[in-house]
Parts: structure tokens; C-alpha cells; sequence
């Protein structure tokens, strides 16, 4: 099928660098001379044809810029028959032939239900902080979030220092440890609780683990503490860890929430770079007939992974970060 006009759109958790993608996207159809439209608001904008025409003078400005110029949404109505049967119709009002998506696994699998229901030419690329996506080394995002969490860490140590005080940093990652353990290890946590070191049944364990090897520290006078931990992962999240450690063992610990200060802001180096090369990719893939795939990339080769494949959360953290963290670097290891 040959490809005459496509569209885009960003869908699921926005990341830093989605505006990159989305630049890269818009100069290489105007390259390839494809009219490109962009939906706003994720699977929002299909099912109710809120859409604008992107030109090169659209993504001026914009490559530095977290968040997304199209914005972004969790789309519930995508789940169903109904709205899946709208957002085909309006991509066929449209006269759309092809349609990327810049998302996480969730938009991945919105692709998939919307094959069923249109013909055109489907193309995901990898942007959400959590770096959960199979077949790429890198999603788009990813980098900064880890930058801007170790960046906070680096200033609660600082307070944690002078006070001597012991802090519990809860991480977002939806269910995967790749922020946690990264944040983790570049910011020296003497802790790191992640689903791949730790399950719920071993709670009443790791707490006296845990109060075991803070009265450790606090002997050896280290003056900070550090334990970052992954959000969804102890019952009640670091608040309610705090909590049961000053009412098991009397210690006092603080509980420190990043939250969505780890999806905004200006998108590193990595990430801009990721972006612009798989913005450029989406489209030459279209342009070479490819389908129903993401684009990846793996020891600095971008590659394209099918869809389904995309989505199997098959891949972990490096079994080598959880090792050296566990073995080496933990203070209990020391
Ligand atoms: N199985 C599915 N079928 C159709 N659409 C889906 C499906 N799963 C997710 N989506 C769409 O993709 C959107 C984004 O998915 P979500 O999991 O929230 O974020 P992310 O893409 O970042 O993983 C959802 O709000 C929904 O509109
Ligand atoms: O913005 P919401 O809907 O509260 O979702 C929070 C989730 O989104 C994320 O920031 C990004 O996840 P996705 O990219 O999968 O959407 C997760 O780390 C976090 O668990």
C-alpha cells in the first residue's frame, strides 16, 4: 500500500523527548512529502476527531520541551467496540493511511485492537519513563527520568547528611524496577526494594532485615540512609514502611514521594537523540511497507520489533545491576 498522508499521536504516560519524536516524525514525512496530522490527547483525539495538520513550523521550538505538544491521556474508551469502531472511522474521514503512536505497552496494544478495525499501516515508538517495553534497550524518557531522580536524590542526601536522618524514596515505575534500580545504584542507595528483589510474602522479613541493618549503620555512624524503593511494590508505599519500622524497631525514617516530578522536564541528550532517530525510522519504515511494528533499538542499531512481541514484559532488569547491587554495593553487603 503506498503511503499518502499519516497521522500521530502520544498516548499513555507522557515522557521527556515525546515532543523530539514527534518533531522527527513531522520533518521526515515533509521530507518524504506526506501530509502528517496530529490527534490530541492520545486515543482521545481518534475517537473524537480532535486533530491538527503538523507542518515543519509546528515542531519549531519544541525538541527542548518535556511533556507532549499533542498532550496525552489514558483513553478507556478504546477498550470497547464502540470506541474502537469510532477512531477507525475517523481515521478513514481522514484519509489516513498510516498511523504512529508514541506510547508505552498499553498504546502498543491499542494498536493491535484498532488493526481489527482498520486497514491502514500501524508504526509504535518506545516512549514512557518506565523502560518497559521488550526489544529496545532504551525507551524514550526513560534517561531523564533517571537523571531527574537521581538529581533529587543527590539534595535529599545532602539533608539527610546534615541531619543524619534516614530517608525512604518511593520511585515510580508503574511494576518494572528499571527506574529504581538505576536511580538506585547512580545515587548510592544503601537500600534498593524492588519487585525484583523482593515479593509481598516476604514483608515481615525484610522489615527486620531492614531495621537489622539501619541500627547496623547507625553504630558504624554512617549519617545517612538511603532506601529507594519502587512505587506499587511494599503494602501502603514508603509512608506506611516508615510507619511500621518506627513501630517495630523505634526508627525514625522519612518518607519522600518523587511522583510526577519524574515525568517532566526537559528531555537529556539520550533521550532527544533516541527520539529524533526513531521519529525518523517510524516513517521510513511506513515508507518501506512495514507494519504492525515498533521501533527499537539494541546496541545503538535501531531494528523494528513486531508489536505483540513489544508488549510481553519478557525482559527484566539486568540480572547483573540486581546482583551487584545485592552482593556489593548494599550496605548489608559490606
Ligand atoms: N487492550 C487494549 N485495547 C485497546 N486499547 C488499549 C488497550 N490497552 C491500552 N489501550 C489504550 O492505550 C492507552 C494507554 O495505555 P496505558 O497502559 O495507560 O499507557 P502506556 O501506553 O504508557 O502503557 C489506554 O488508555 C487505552 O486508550
Ligand atoms: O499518570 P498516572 O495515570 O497516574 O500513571 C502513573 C504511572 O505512569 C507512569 O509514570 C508511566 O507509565 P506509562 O508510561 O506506562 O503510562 C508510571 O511510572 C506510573 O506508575
Amino acid at each position: 500500500m503506498t503511503i499518502k498522508k499519516i497521522a500521530v499521536l502520544t498516548s499513555g504516560g507522557d515522557a521527556p523527548g515525546m515532543n523530539a519524536a514527534i518533531r522527527a516524525v513531522v520533518l521526515a514525512a515533509h521530507h518524504y512529502a506526506l501530509p502528517t496530522i496530529g490527534f490530541f490527547s492520545g486515543y482521545n483525539g481518534l475517537i473524537e476527531g480532535s486533530s491538527s495538520a503538523l507542518t515543519p513550523a509546528s515542531v519549531n521550538g519544541i525538541i527542548h520541551r518535556g511533556g507532549t505538544i499533542l498532550k496525552s491521556a489514558r483513553c478507556p474508551a478504546m477498550l470497547t467496540e464502540q470506541g474502537l469502531e469510532s477512531a477507525a472511522t475517523t481515521l478513514k474521514k481522514e484519509q489516513i493511511d498510516a498511523l504512529i503512536v508514541i506510547g508505552g505497552d498499553g498504546s502498543f496494544n491499542g494498536l493491535l485492537a484498532l488493526n481489527k478495525y482498520w486497514s491502514g499501516a500501524v508504526i509504535g515508538i518506545p516512549g514512557t519513563i518506565d523502560n518497559d517495553i521488550d526489544g529496545t534497550d532504551f525507551t524514550i524518557g526513560f534517561s531523564t527520568a533517571v537523571n531527574t531522580g537521581i538529581e533529587a536524590i543527590d539534595k535529599i542526601r545532602d539533608t539527610a547528611e546534615a541531619f543524619e536522618r534516614i530517608f525512604i524514596v518511593e520511585v515510580m515505575g508503574r511494576r518494572s524496577g528499571h527506574i529504581t534500580f538505576n536511580v538506585g545504584i547512580a545515587s548510592a542507595a544503601e537500600q534498593i526494594l524492588s519487585f525484583e528483589n523482593f515479593s509481598q510474602t516476604d514483608e515481615q522479613d525484610k522489615l527486620s532485615h531492614l531495621a537489622k541493618e539501619i541500627k547496623q549503620a547507625q553504630q558504624n555512624r554512617h549519617a545517612s540512609y538511603i532506601i529507594v524503593i519502587a512505587e506499587n511494590l511494599w503494602p501502603g508505599g514508603a509512608t506506611q514502611l516508615a510507619m511500621q519500622l518506627k513501630q517495630t524497631a523505634n526508627i525514625d525514617c522519612t518518607a519522600c514521594i518523587l511522583g510526577y516530578i519524574q515525568r517532566g522536564g526537559s528531555p537529556v541528550a539520550k533521550d532527544r537523540i533516541l527520539a529524533t532517530k526513531m521519529g525518523v525510522a517510524a516513517v521510513q519504515a511506513l515508507i518501506a511497507g512495514k507494519s504492525n511494528v515498533m521501533i527499537g533499538e539494541r546496541n545503538n542499531q535501531l531494528l523494528t520489533v513486531p508489536l505483540d512481541v513489544a508488549v510481553q514484559h519478557k525482559e527484566k532488569v539486568s540480572e547483573s545491576l540486581v546482583s551487584a547491587q545485592e552482593n556489593i554495593l548494599a550496605l548489608t553487603a559490606q
